[in-house]
């Protein structure tokens, strides 16, 4: 089902400001969902109308057919894992994960407690009180927590930007692994490409509350459409072209030592692999990516360079 969760013409404001005009997007059941977007295009704020915390101006929100527009977020089936992760410090592991299931009254909670501790990878710290764990474990409890109640859409805002590097890539495996074994429908609000790139099968990039582009992981990376969704996508050199219109090359499609243009080199920054040069020419400023192992241009060189056709990306006007 493609409109497993659906938004049709949704506006929300805070007062009479509206922080998110008319969107309209659909998600299917199961599909991992990047919102992706900078700070203050209105990630969180469509997050929190879908999860019933906040109220829309206008429009509605389905979610598996049933129109939850005006059902508190208790009634939505909805599961919610923020950044700060909200648990109960003076209880175990455990606790917090039942905590759901028992002000539901269920009864016979055990086993299915113990498989959502399980799936998140915590089972040997059941007993623990969660501030006697690191964050990422921290973290992990709230995904237990959240998903325990088996909410029809699980989601997450900036799950993994408190982690460090390694946690971050842990903890997207965790996610990985969830959604393959529970199905669950996962929308995730993040501002870094690089995470939504690794995480979603689909990305919805935002900008002032508004849908800029959106598709699968891949094209968003291969094929930005504006100005804006290139410059987010790390094409970096971003040039009108003889035909009026504008195109995009990242630093690493840019030819450097041949080519029918000169610029010189303004600065270096060593990046491991790769050597990415500031170049100044009569076009502006261009970023051109070296593999480290080639010989290193000095500060000050004049060197010729090409912005080759095939590998440029050209935008539409926005
Ligand atoms: N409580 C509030 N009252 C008034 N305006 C708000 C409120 N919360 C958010 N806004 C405004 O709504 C817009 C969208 O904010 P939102 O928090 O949804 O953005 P975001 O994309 O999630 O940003 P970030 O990544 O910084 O969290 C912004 O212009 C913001 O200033």
């Amino acid at each position: 089902m493609s409109d497993y969760v659906k938004l049709d013409d949704v506006t929300l404001a805070y007062g009479d400001v509206v922080a998110v005009p008319n969107l309209s997007f659909e998600i299917g059941k199961g599909e991992l969902i990047a919102l992706l977007g900078p700070s203050g295009c209105g990630k969180t704020t469509t997050m929190r109308a879908i999860a019933g915390l906040m109220g829309l101006a206008s429009g509605s929100i389905h979610i598996d057919g049933r129109d939850v527009t005006n059902l508190p977020p208790s009634k939505r089936e909805v599961g919610l894992v923020f950044q700060s992760y909200a648990l109960f410090p003076h209880l175990s592991v455990y606790e917090n994960v039942a905590f759901g299931l028992k002000m539901r009254g269920e009864k016979n909670i055990k086993p299915k407690v113990e498989a959502a501790i399980e799936s998140v990878g915590l089972s040997q710290f059941a007993n623990r009180l969660t501030p006697d764990l690191s964050g990422g474990q921290q973290q992990r409890v709230s995904l237990a927590r959240s998903l325990v109640v088996e909410p029809k859409v699980l989601l997450l805002d900036e799950p993994l930007s408190n982690l460090d590097a390694r946690l971050r890539l842990e903890m997207q495996m965790v996610l990985k692994d969830i959604q393959k074994r529970t199905g669950v429908t996962m929308i995730f609000v993040t501002h870094d490409q690089s995470e939504a790139l690794a995480l979603a099968d689909r990305i919805v990039l935002m900008k002032d509350g508004k849908i800029v582009q959106s598709g699968l992981a891949e094209d968003m990376y291969n094929a930005p459409e504006t100005r804006f969704a290139a410059d987010f996508f790390g094409f970096e050199n971003i040039l009108p072209g003889e035909d009026g219109r504008e195109r995009a090359w990242r630093p690493n499609a840019i030819r450097l030592g041949e080519g029918p243009y000169e610029g010189r080199i303004r600065g270096m920054s060593f990046g491991g692999d790769y050597r990415t040069y500031v170049i100044e020419t009569d076009r502006g400023q261009i970023k051109g990516a070296v593999a480290a192992d080639l010989p290193a241009y000095a500060e000050g060189e004049t060197v010729r360079f090409d912005l080759p056709m095939a590998q440029a990306v050209a935008l539409q006007a926005g």
